[in-house]
């Protein structure tokens, strides 16, 4: 879009699991590597962008002389909230249509002058707001954020679901509010238990971005409208936003060593992915790819960036899609039957979504699979079992 690098959604699935306070860190750590940085505050009905960034609310934006709004900047970073257009004890009272209008006008009419990275904030779960931002704009990712415990997990898969299914690329998770360490004694207690987060990145094959522990001092910066990340940039719950930062500007790079983004007419097969295959070394990471080709209508060859090669038969990629309509997304079972899938069943596009997977479209109308590149570097060992 038009001044607009990178549109990055930052989602939840419950409330309060800490994605302003996410969102505002992040859009600093991006800043303090030299980005461009801009946040939407789509949270329209809640939105706490402007007092965690110290923005005032006394007064509407201004607009410029090309008749577009003039976002407020805080600590470098550009701002438009739905606060900033009521002020903070004004509710927004507004049904869908102008729910959706309002946020069309947060990104196409404000002058967001070439910022390299816009952050959304979206109000927590799954709903209008979501699927509006989703659909009706190029969002290059979405980073999902939970805390550990297992409520919070769970309906984070669901808003992480969401994205896939609308086709947003999943950047990866951030667990936040992960271990309280004693100011005393330093002492580390799990509060809401430890890892989920990374466990359910693994079991989804999405990246895992990092863990935010839990420090009253977030708190208090984000009262005090100046985030921890410029307010305590030496504690390590800064440290570990600064690490999501720099998770996030590399996923930009297409550092998979395969040339992203793709999109491959499989039948023709034009717009095939550049590899560089002779980058590959015996230390290499086991789940990046280098090169992927179709040495046959049925096959796709991978080759990985420790040197090693998969085949795929097209069928059995097919076969292995967890998307929700082929697995039961609570209790894992399968849903697709293997008998309805036929035996000449062949992609007709693959493309790259973010640097962490495939889509895979096929000539059985199936268009939802997601196929991660952790997932892809396991398949093969799996079908050899099933054999
Ligand atoms: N790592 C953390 N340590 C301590 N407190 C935190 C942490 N992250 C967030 N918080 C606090 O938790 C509260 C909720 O955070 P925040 O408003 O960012 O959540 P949210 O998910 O955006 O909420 P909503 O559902 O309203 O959009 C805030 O008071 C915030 O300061």
């Amino acid at each position: 879009m038009p001044g607009i690098g990178r549109i990055l959604a930052v989602a939840s699935g419950k409330g309060g699991v800490g994605k302003s306070t996410v969102t505002t860190n992040l859009a600093l750590a991006l800043a303090g590597q030299g980005l461009s940085v801009g946040i939407v505050d789509a949270d329209l009905y809640g939105p706490s962008i402007p007092g965690m960034l110290g923005v005032p609310t006394n007064e509407p934006p201004r607009i410029g002389p090309d008749d577009k709004v003039i976002p407020a900047e805080a600590h470098g970073v550009k701002v438009i909230s739905m606060g900033m257009l009521t002020g903070d004890d004004k509710p927004a009272i507004l049904r869908g249509p102008m729910v959706a209008k309002y946020l069309r006008m947060f990104i196409t009419e404000v002058a967001w002058g070439g910022v390299d990275v816009l952050l959304l904030d979206l109000p927590p779960g799954t709903g209008d707001v979501q699927l509006t931002l989703a659909q009706a704009f190029p969002l290059s990712g979405a980073v999902i954020v939970t805390t550990p415990q297992d409520v919070s997990l769970k309906i984070a898969r669901r808003g992480l679901r969401m994205m896939e299914q609308v086709k947003v690329p999943i950047l990866g998770i951030v667990e936040n509010m992960s271990g309280f360490t004693c100011p005393s004694c330093g002492t580390v207690t799990h509060i809401f238990h430890q890892g989920g987060g990374e466990r359910i990145a693994g079991d989804l094959g999405v990246p895992f971005l990092g863990a935010v522990p839990l420090d009253p001092s977030v708190v208090d910066c984000g009262d005090a409208g100046k985030p921890l990340v410029v307010a305590q940039p030496e504690a390590p719950a800064a440290e570990a936003y600064r690490a999501v930062a720099t998770a996030i500007a590399g996923s930009a790079t297409g550092d998979a060593g395969l040339e992203l983004p793709f999109d491959w007419n499989w039948a023709e097969n034009t717009g095939a992915p550049r590899g560089h295959p002779e980058a590959a070394r015996p230390d290499g990471p086991a789940e990046v790819p280098l090169a992927m080709e179709r040495p046959d209508a049925r096959t796709l060859a991978v080759t990985w960036a420790d040197g090693a090669e998969t085949r795929h038969d097209v069928r059995d990629l097919r076969l292995a899609c967890r998307c929700a309509q082929c697995v039961d997304e609570m209790s894992g079972r399968a849903l697709l039957d293997p008998a309805s899938v036929p035996l000449d069943v062949a992609p007709t596009r693959v493309w790259s979504l973010g640097n962490y997977a495939i889509g895979i479209a096929f000539s059985d109308g199936h268009q939802s699979g997601i196929y991660p590149f952790t997932t892809l570097r396991r398949l093969e060992a799996a079908e050899a079992e099933d054999v």
